[in-house]
């Protein structure tokens, strides 16, 4: 059923920020993870995760109720390797645990793409943890291996258009696979911390070989020790999504304006927010200097 978003009174974005600035200190404290690539593009992978699983035809799944702190969930195998996104999370938790989980995961995903100077991302506050039995089944996640109507069928579950959906993979930008995880594995090439549009840059712009990668599964890879998965490769293969992918490769501005947008409803599938509840826009750690 419809998930009414219950914003707690005694909060303000004041103790929001303070949250936010915790998990972005955080951040730059442990900076070595994963090759210095930090913690950052992990977070929003948990964030979306944690939102992938909403349904609109039967409006199950989705951020609401906080259900990727259950063994069910964090152990999906699409979910390989967000233990260490959920660990991070926990002392975040510890100390302001009259946050919900459904909002810690959700508003660790905002602070990692505006700590990577990404755009900012509006955010409301509202998510109520319920049970272990509410966790939907696994397997609600996509498939690295899909093709272009793969892709935009899969996003149709969430009532994305085409902008959305281009706009949504542009966080590939952050991070990389890791073969342990995913199967994929993403050459050190263009793994990055900093949120920019990079990957229609390099999607368009690199010439890229399907080949066999050490797990047996087909990927992308370029000279460069760049990857692209098939299913962003599929990107390219559509002429409405390549349209979007060039406008991006060119006008970072118009990526980072359609992704916010699309990220905001993407963190708030299946939720009802109540009509005067104003998002909040939190500063950047750099902002409060
Ligand atoms: C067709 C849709 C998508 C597919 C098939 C897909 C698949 C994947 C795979 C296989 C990985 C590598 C995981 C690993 O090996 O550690 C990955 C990483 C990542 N994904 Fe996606 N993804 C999709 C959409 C998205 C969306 C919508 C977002 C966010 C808005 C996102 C954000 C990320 C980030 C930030 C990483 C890097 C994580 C890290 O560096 O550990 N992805 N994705
Ligand atoms: O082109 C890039 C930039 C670095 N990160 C990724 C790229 C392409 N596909 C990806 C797919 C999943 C995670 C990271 C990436």
């Amino acid at each position: 059923g419809l998930n009414v978003a219950i914003p707690n009174k005694s909060k303000s974005i004041k103790d929001y920020q303070n949250v936010y600035n915790d998990i972005a200190e955080k951040i730059r404290e442990e900076d070595e993870f994963d090759n210095y690539i930090g913690y950052g593009p992990i977070l929003v992978r948990i964030a979306w995760h944690s939102s992938g699983t909403f349904d609109k035809n039967n409006m199950t799944g989705g951020s609401f109720g906080g259900t990727m702190r259950f063994k069910k969930e964090i152990n999906d195998p699409s979910n390989a390797g967000l233990k260490q996104a959920d660990e991070f999370l926990a002392p975040i938790y510890k100390k302001h645990s009259w946050i919900s989980h459904g909002d810690l995961y959700t508003l660790a995903g905002v602070t990692a793409v505006q700590e990577a100077q990404g755009p900012k991302i509006p955010w409301r506050p509202g998510r109520v943890d319920q049970p272990e039995n509410t966790t939907p089944e696994n397997g609600r996640l996509p498939d690295a291996t899909g093709d272009s109507s793969y892709v935009r069928n899969y996003f149709g579950r969430f009532g994305f258009n085409d902008t959305e959906i281009v706009a949504l993979i542009g966080a590939h930008c952050l991070g990389k696979t890791h073969l342990e995880n995913s199967g994929f594995e993403g050459p050190w090439g263009a793994a990055s911390n900093v949120f920019s549009n990079e990957f229609f840059v390099n999607l368009l712009n690199e010439n890229w070989k399907l080949q066999k990668n050490a797990a047996g599964n087909e990927q992308y890879d370029s000279p460069k020790g760049y990857m692209m998965l098939p299913a962003d490769f599929a990107l390219r293969q559509d002429n409405k999504f390549l349209k979007l992918v060039k406008a991006y490769a060119n006008d970072q501005d118009l990526f980072f304006n359609d992704f916010a947008k699309a990220y905001v409803k993407l963190l708030e599938s299946g939720i009802h927010f109540p009509a005067d509840q104003k998002p909040f826009i939190f500063k950047t750690l750099d902002e409060q200097e």
